[in-house]
């Protein structure tokens, strides 16, 4: 018999949370939670994740699961990408829309970094989801970052994410496509162990 399957969600932030629970526990992986503030380094997308999950799993002393999201304004090279949780805090959805004024692209990139670790000392592997949308004016709930600024650019476009019942947002979110990577590979690896052990 394998194990049931589990990670060690390492965040802050009680919204990432919900969401990583309601498209993770479906699937038959259980979703525990520890609170704990990591350091987030300068760097690419990937440098900061991959950073974050060696200090959880070196603060946990064994496997975690650790996320980063950024939202990039093409327009803008990609920036505030990792640093957009100080831009909201600072200049808000407001801000954010006039960062863009002075372009006619107001496209953008959610992205969801992922980092698995088995512990300290081991491997840190990314699993990375990306959404196209677009930046406007503030529509629908406020209470989770930037969804109300971020409107969705796929088949049901025209609505910000925050209009978005939150099925429908998890099932095309930034996040919702880097937990099919994670899944997929959690799956392959308890194959892996199954055939191992007969
Ligand atoms: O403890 P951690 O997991 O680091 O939680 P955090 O809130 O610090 O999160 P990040 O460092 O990844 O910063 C990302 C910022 O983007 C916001 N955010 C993350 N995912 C979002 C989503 O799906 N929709 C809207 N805003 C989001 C979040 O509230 C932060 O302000
Ligand atoms: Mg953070």
């Amino acid at each position: 018999m394998s194990k049931p399957q589990e990670v060690n969600f390492i965040t802050g932030n009680a919204n990432k949370l919900s969401e990583v629970r309601a498209i993770l526990e479906p699937t038959g992986i259980a979703v525990r939670n520890q609170a704990l503030d990591l350091p987030e380094i300068q760097g690419s997308l990937e440098d900061v994740t991959r950073e974050k999950c060696r200090v959880a799993a070196d603060l946990v002393g064994g496997p975690v699961l650790v996320e980063d999201t950024c939202l990039c304004f093409n327009a803008l090279n990609g920036l505030p990408g990792p640093y957009i949780k100080w831009f909201m805090k600072s200049i808000g959805h407001e801000g954010l829309n006039n960062l863009l004024v002075a372009y006619d692209d107001k496209s953008a990139q959610a992205v969801a970094t992922f980092g698995f670790c088995e512990g300290p000392g081991h491997e840190v592997l990314l699993f990375q989801g990306r959404t196209d949308g677009k930046i406007v004016p503030a529509r629908g709930p406020t209470h989770f970052g930037w969804d109300a600024v971020f409107e969705y650019e796929g088949e049901t476009s025209g609505h910000s994410y925050a209009e978005m019942d939150k099925a429908k947002k998890n099932k095309i979110s930034h996040r919702g496509k880097a937990l099919d990577a994670l899944q997929q590979w959690m799956a392959s690896r308890v194959t892996k162990r199954v055939e191992s052990e007969k």
